[in-house]
């Protein structure tokens, strides 16, 4: 069965603190409500490139106590700060953290030797397995078929969370490294990337829809592509409406509504104007409301 994450997010005060009690009822909403299979903590959805070390140590310690057992946890710890992503790399692993993560480093057009050296420092000392964050739309970093096989001879190094829609790429890579751990990420091409034989996906809407994508799942699996498509297709809806109130404000304003904490997000992250508010609004009604 393939395995269904949500990408954690940060509940923050509205002067831009962080409040560690909206994060663990986010963490017990993913696991009472959605029965999810795991969580990607402190990722894009998380604002994590917007904190202190302090802050994301927080967190993860947080998520790793309130989680409790019940769900796969994976730490993104990559910082274009690399002594930072090495320490965070050990904390959570200390912590017990079975699985970390690190974005490609970014901004600065660094070359793939670096790139490389990067991930090896961040393993090295730190006796825990690692998945690649490729986001190539924000990161302006798009790791070639070759370049993913020359980390991979890192034997901690397992696969790769792939947040890219190039599915030509995506079918290379499933096809050579048939062992490797690829989860998906863009949650609107979940369907596509599930033909392409992904190990499952990690998303941010998958906070509030995670059961109809878990139907979704089960139906692919059982070969009835017609409702899978279906119901992509309806989560496409719900995404769409999502994207064009601004995600992550209109996650947590939904959240709010559910009654669960999720708070604001950091700027300069919006803070909700009252159209934002009337478009949540009728997100709830039209796909969480019982
Ligand atoms: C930039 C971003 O938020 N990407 C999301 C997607 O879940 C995305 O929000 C979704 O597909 C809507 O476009 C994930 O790929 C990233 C993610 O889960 C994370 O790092 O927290």
């Amino acid at each position: 069965m393939k395995k269904l994450y949500s990408a954690l997010m940060t509940a923050f005060n509205e002067d831009g603190s962080v409040n560690l009690d909206g994060v663990r009822e986010m963490v017990r909403y993913n696991i009472d409500v959605n029965h999810i299979d795991g969580l990607y903590v402190g990722g894009s959805t998380g604002e994590s490139f917007m904190l202190s070390t302090e802050e994301k140590k927080n967190i993860f310690k947080v998520a790793y106590e309130e989680t409790a057992g019940k769900a796969h946890l994976i730490a993104q710890v990559g910082s274009l700060n690399l002594n930072e992503a090495k320490e965070l790399a050990k904390y959570v692993t200390d912590l017990g953290y079975p699985m970390i993560s690190a974005v490609t480093p970014f901004y600065y057009n660094f070359s793939f030797e670096q790139i490389k050296n990067y991930y090896n420092s961040i393993l090295e000392g730190v006796d825990n397995k690692l998945i690649i964050y490729s986001i190539p739309a924000l990161t302006g970093v798009a790791l070639s078929l070759d370049q993913f096989a020359e980390l991979f001879e890192n034997p901690k190094i397992v696969g790769i969370k792939y947040t890219n829609a190039d599915f030509y790429l995506l079918e290379r890579v499933r096809n050579r490294f048939p062992d490797k751990l690829i989860l998906s990420g863009f949650d609107e091409m979940l369907l596509p990337a599930l033909a392409l034989d992904v190990d499952g996906a990690i998303g941010s809407t998958f906070n509030l829809n995670a059961p109809r994508v878990k139907e979704e799942i089960a139906a692919f699996e059982a070969g009835d592509i017609k409702k899978a498509r279906e119901l992509q297709t309806l989560s496409n809806d719900y995404i769409t409406d999502l994207l064009n109130n601004d995600l992550y404000p209109t996650i947590k304003l939904v959240f709010e509504k559910l009654g669960v904490h999720a708070g604001y997000c950091k700027e300069p992250m919006s803070k909700p104007t009252p159209e934002m508010e009337a478009g949540a609004q009728k997100i709830y009604e039209k796909y969480f409301k019982k």
